[in-house]
């Protein structure tokens, strides 16, 4: 007898397994609605199926009176399904936006809890793809904002799949009620002071009455514009490659400010914001973005520094070169017993050093000579200069002294820029 088809939920299932290395669990993220519901429902056969193990995770936000009720519900749903459960209360912070704080305080316990390599399956599908369009572009949202949810998305070691994002809710509510699910309703579905909620309730039924595809053709424009995002970002990392060509000394990462800013405006837009996401940082503002190019082309020594929240920029010596934030440091210096593992405001120092004399660490007060093996004795700022560590990183130096007598310049946690003649630093 020919095998069974099976249906397309299933049959998307089946093609989501593929995102998952052989052995490693699938997790799926149990909130109690519907979709989610259904998903570890069809989950169970899928996998079983395919020898894969299954596993749920619920997050309590405890946001709402009704949210010990979903926990019950999500309990009672695993056992049924014979589907260990992990179950994780997290505190939110709701003062920047309550479903923004939900959604991070999530996604930091996704991380927490499901070993990596790990993969966790999310039930969002085509009506919530285009929902996040529309907000999107409401916002006024360039093409990383209009691409909306991926389907698959590799981070921080995990693995997180949407294998119904193509399938309209009408489906999967269908489907529900012919395998009598039960599910929750989360009582805040219905608060249109909520932006996507407005949208679902009030805007969307009125597009749909005279579109009733719109869902689909809002969630394939998002999918193209995930596409041309992709190829953009391909483009902008082979530029920024040459861009980094000829970097200085210095394992700060920067690029060629110059070149930069021979590059038309959209292209320096896309090539900076680029730049943050692939150094984890967030992206300036539009504002902070055009203060920033404008000064591509500084003096060399103007100390061009432009701030963001998470991240910042400098221009110096014709390079452009982004950061974290480096946390100011506060007056230090302490007495060193030449072992390794001594604190600093920066960490712990790994280097190691025997000494007759004792030994003090500290920050540069200027002023400082080192007698160095070939080229005899030099200033500290001299050297600085000439090897061209960048101002702010010559704050950040640790000199070590025996009393007025410099032996060495070291950038903690182990490296050595330079030492006295006969002074041997052990790492
Ligand atoms: N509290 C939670 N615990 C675990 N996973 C969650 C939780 N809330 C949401 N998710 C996951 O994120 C997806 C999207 O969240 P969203 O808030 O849009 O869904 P929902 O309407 O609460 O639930 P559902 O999609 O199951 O109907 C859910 O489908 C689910 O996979």
């Amino acid at each position: 007898m020919a095998p069974q088809l099976p249906n397309q939920l299933e049959r998307l299932l089946n093609d989501a397994l593929v995102e998952t290395p052989p052995g490693r669990s699938i997790w799926v993220a149990l909130s109690g609605g519907l979709d989610s519901a259904l998903l570890l429902t069809l989950a169970v056969s899928v996998c079983r199926q395919a020898n894969r193990p299954l596993r749920a995770i619920h997050i309590h936000h405890g946001l709402q009176a009704a949210a010990d009720d979903f926990e019950q519900y999500c309990q009672a749903l695993c056992k049924q399904l014979g589907v260990p459960l992990s179950v994780v209360r997290v505190t939110v912070d709701a003062a920047g936006g309550i479903e923004a704080a939900a959604r991070q305080a999530r996604y930091a316990a996704f991380h927490e809890h499901v070993p990596s390599g790990g993969t966790v399956w999310l039930a969002q599908h085509q009506d919530d793809q285009a929902e996040t369009f529309l907000l999107a572009a409401l916002r006024g949202s360039g093409i990383r904002g209009l691409a909306g949810m991926p389907h698959c998305r590799h981070a921080h070691g995990l693995t997180f799949v949407r294998p119904w994002l193509s399938i309209a809710r009408r489906c999967l509510e269908g489907r529900a009620h012919q395998i009598g699910l039960e599910w929750r309703e989360d009582p805040t579905n219905s608060d249109v002071t909520l932006d996507r909620n407005r949208l679902r309730h009030d805007v969307l039924p009125l597009l749909k009455a005279r579109w009733p595809e719109m869902a689909g053709a809002f969630s394939h424009s998002a999918k193209h514009a995930g596409e041309a995002d992709a190829l953009l970002s391909e483009y902008a990392q082979a530029e920024l490659e040459t861009l980094r060509t000829d970097a200085n000394s210095t394992d700060l990462e920067s690029i060629d400010a110059l070149a930069l800013a021979t590059r038309s405006r959209p292209r320096q837009r896309l090539l900076v914001r680029s730049w943050c996401q692939q150094r984890l940082l967030p992206t300036p503002p539009q504002r902070r973005l055009e203060t920033l190019l404008d000064q591509l082309t500084a003096a060399p020594d103007a100390g061009v520094h432009v701030t963001w929240p998470g991240a910042e920029a400098r221009v110096w010596q014709q390079r452009l070169y982004l950061m974290a934030p480096l946390e100011p440091l506060p007056a230090w210096q302490c007495a060193w017993d030449g072992r390794a593992g001594q604190a600093t405001p920066l960490g712990a120092l790994e280097l190691s050093l025997k000494s007759e004399t004792p030994l003090t660490l500290r920050w540069r007060q200027g002023g400082e000579v080192i007698a160095l093996a070939e080229r005899g004795r030099r200033d500290v700022k001299r050297l600085l200069q000439e090897a061209q560590i960048p101002p702010w990183e010559r704050e950040r130096l640790v000199m070590v002294m025996a009393e007025d007598t410099c032996l060495g310049v070291v950038q903690p946690p182990a490296r050595v820029l330079w030492k006295a003649a006969n002074v041997r630093f052990v790492s």
